[in-house]
């Protein structure tokens, strides 16, 4: 195929792929206005509020908690630490670092987001124009480069992840600081890349960020009955959840961390955290939201689509 042709085709994937995140930041808010978990800030990223199926809703609100309990970790095991980071790569719409800082728990914390220029320009308008969250910045002028926003406790970055040098230079340039104990979130990115690429970056966050800890959400499972029709409907988007083939379930993904150079690993699927880490009240309390029909209950059932592998790892 020729050069131009493949560079188009590679265009096409990748604004296809920045189009999740608005699918993904309306079934958040879906959950959050159903009183799954509490987020104020999410709304301000939604042109409306969408009410999405229970079964939807519930897969975010347990994705949700897990990366929520994942950050609440990573301040516990971190709180002498004169320093600490978030760099959150892929981060979409998400408002992780509004939520944070009014629940008072970014405390000599900073958070860094890295998303396609195109995404990060949208999210930087979104804040730029609701009082809101500009409110919850320092006051900053326009950046230069791919730095789009730049406070004292959040930095919004405009880069393709896959491009380790220029994301190297310019998380430098905003001021992360390599040596400081970093946690790394992923939630749901790197599985939209050929694994060649997602590969490359869970090496150097390994090589370059000595005292860190990632964290990967994604799915697992494709050959489960809803994993089948998960990769349709991703297909149909044309945004391949490319991970599945190579690493189809949590021991895949554990040697796969292992390989790239981080010094330990733990996968865990969804089913296993929302039983054993959630506790049996909070259960109770989202298991009455909303009815479930009985189409949603088999599915439900039938596989464990709700995977999130924790990969956690220091080198
Ligand atoms: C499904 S959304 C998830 C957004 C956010 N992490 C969340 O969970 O709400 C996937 C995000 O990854 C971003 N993404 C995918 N590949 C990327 C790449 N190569 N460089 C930067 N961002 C990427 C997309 O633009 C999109 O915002």
């Amino acid at each position: 195929m020729p050069t131009t042709n493949r560079k188009k085709q590679k265009q096409g994937r990748d604004t296809a792929v920045q189009g999740t995140n608005d699918s993904s930041v309306v079934s958040k808010v879906s959950a959050a206005a159903q009183g799954y978990f509490h987020d104020i800030f999410l709304q301000h990223f939604v042109c409306k509020v969408v009410r999405r199926a229970p079964l939807i809703n519930r897969g975010y609100y347990v994705r949700w908690r897990a990366v929520d309990h994942c950050i609440r970790r990573f301040f516990q095991v971190t709180e002498n630490c004169p320093k600490r980071q978030i760099l959150s790569l892929g981060a979409g719409f998400d408002s992780l670092y509004f939520r944070l800082h009014a629940d008072e728990a970014l405390v000599r914390a900073v958070v860094f987001e890295v998303d396609f220029p195109d995404v990060a320009r949208r999210k930087t308008a979104l804040i730029n124009s609701n009082i809101t969250l500009k409110g919850m910045l320092d006051a900053h002028l326009p950046c230069p480069g791919p730095v789009h926003v730049s406070s004292g406790q959040y930095h919004l970055l405009g880069l393709d992840v896959r491009e380790e040098s220029q994301v190297v230079e310019a998380l430098d340039a905003a001021g992360l600081d390599w040596a400081a104990p970093t946690l790394i979130l992923s939630e749901v990115v790197l599985t939209y890349m050929e694994t060649q690429w997602s590969d490359v970056v869970i090496s150097w966050a390994a090589k370059l960020l000595p005292q860190s800890l990632f964290v990967m959400y994604e799915q697992i499972h494709p050959d489960d009955p809803f994993g089948r029709i998960m990769q349709d409907h991703f297909l149909k988007l044309n945004s391949t959840l490319h991970a599945l083939r190579q690493y189809p379930d949590t021991a895949a993904q554990r040697r796969r961390f292992l390989d790239k150079g981080w010094e330990q690993c733990v996968c865990l699927d969804m089913n296993d955290f929302y039983l054993g880490l959630v506790p049996e009240e909070e259960r109770c309390r989202v298991e009455v939201l909303e009815p479930f029909d009985e189409y949603e209950v088999r599915l439900l059932k039938c596989g464990d689509h709700f995977t999130m592998r924790q990969v956690t790892g220091t080198t």
